[in-house]
């Protein structure tokens, strides 16, 4: 994605000096995992998360680390607000299991649920019966639903209306890619169908982030500072897309989760309630301090891993090195990718 790099972008020993390797048990199954591994860099500005999926290449990790070195090294924009109304979020558990999930966000409970639906292996059936305990539980909540592109476009015209009827805020990446999204957008048009559509993967995995805006195929656009390569390039996206935005987690700890909040605190609208309470989701973190919403919403304080908490939750030795790896060949592809002018802070 052709983002501009932190300018000037930190040799890379000095980031490896900073980094922390830790592995964190989730409290629930959530993207098929039940621990996540993280880089923790302690930048000069402030604490910095470094988390591309394991599975993800090179290519698309690089725009992760861009995101870590501009918020460790050159700190966040300013903010315009100083409280971030946040989502509950429902992965893809039984029934049974939603309430230990709503538990999670606290006394009065969350005023915004998104539920995860599409799971593999699952039905429409299965989803049909989350939402209802969801609705039950949290009767005057405003549902969101999140498919992951798992429906094809008739199926997903099928789900959303039997879905619809839970008075859904939006449906997130229905189907997969942006042409798919903006055909099934206008068939939901044309039925008389009234499920907004937000983009996600749309934004975060394409090439082009302002397809979906110039397609218009869809609403609304997901936003996550990590994947789109920093706050200050995901701002550019929003301005460029004019087209409103929800700030989501990459399924952050405390500290990525902080630049979210950044990031949905120099917007100029928020609309939404963001998904940045997928701290909840997490048994154990790198701060006692878990950034986790107070009464539907997460403050602007700072967040600092803690140095006890980065050695007890320690990655194994040879996962510390995969990781520094990993690192090691995602700056020299931000390097490769930096201006001249960028260049001359980089190690020849
Ligand atoms: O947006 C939210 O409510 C929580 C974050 C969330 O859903 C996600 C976090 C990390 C990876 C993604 O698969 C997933 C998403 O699809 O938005
Ligand atoms: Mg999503």
């Amino acid at each position: 994605m052709p983002v501009p790099n932190p300018s000037p972008l930190p040799p890379l020993e000095e980031v490896l000096a900073a980094l922390h390797v830790v592995r964190l048990p989730l409290t629930v199954r959530f993207r098929g995992v039940t621990e996540r591994e993280a880089v923790i860099l302690a930048g000069p500005r402030e604490h910095a998360e470094f988390s591309p999926f394991l599975e993800y290449g090179d290519a698309e990790a690089a725009a992760w680390l861009r995101c870590a070195l501009e918020a460790g090294w050159h700190g966040f924009p300013d903010p315009l607000r100083t409280e971030i109304p946040v989502n509950a979020t429902v992965p893809a558990v039984a029934p049974d299991a939603v309430e230990s999930v709503l538990a999670r966000y606290g006394p009065g409970g969350p005023h915004t649920v998104k539920v995860k639906v599409a799971e593999r292996g699952q039905t429409l059936h299965d989803d049909v019966a989350r939402l209802a305990e969801v609705r039950r539980l949290a009767p005057s909540a405003a549902l969101r639903v999140d498919a992951n592109g798992g429906w094809g476009h008739d199926e997903a015209l099928t789900a959303l209306e039997a879905l619809a009827g839970f008075g859904l805020q939006y449906a997130e990446q229905p189907v997969p890619g942006v042409v798919p999204l903006a055909e099934l957008r206008a068939e939901l048009v044309r039925r008389g169908l009234p499920v907004p559509i937000a983009a996600d993967e749309a934004v975060r995995k394409e090439a082009d982030p302002l397809a979906v805006a110039r397609l218009g195929a869809a609403d609304v656009i997901v936003i996550k500072a990590q994947p789109l390569g920093g706050v200050r390039a995901a701002l550019d996206i929003v301005a460029a897309a004019g087209l409103p935005a929800v700030v989501s987690s990459a399924l952050d700890t405390s500290v990525g989760t902080r630049v979210g909040a950044a990031l949905a605190a120099a917007l100029p609208a928020l609309p939404y309630a963001c998904g940045l309470g997928t701290v909840a989701l997490f048994g154990e973190d790198v701060t006692a301090d878990r950034y986790v919403p107070r009464n539907g919403s997460l403050d602007l304080r700072r967040i600092a891993a803690d140095p006890e908490l980065l050695q007890r939750h320690r990655a194994p030795a040879e996962r510390r090195a995969w990781w520094a790896e990993r690192v090691r060949r995602c700056h020299e592809r931000l390097v490769n990718a930096a201006s001249p002018a960028v260049q001359a802070d980089a190690p020849k």
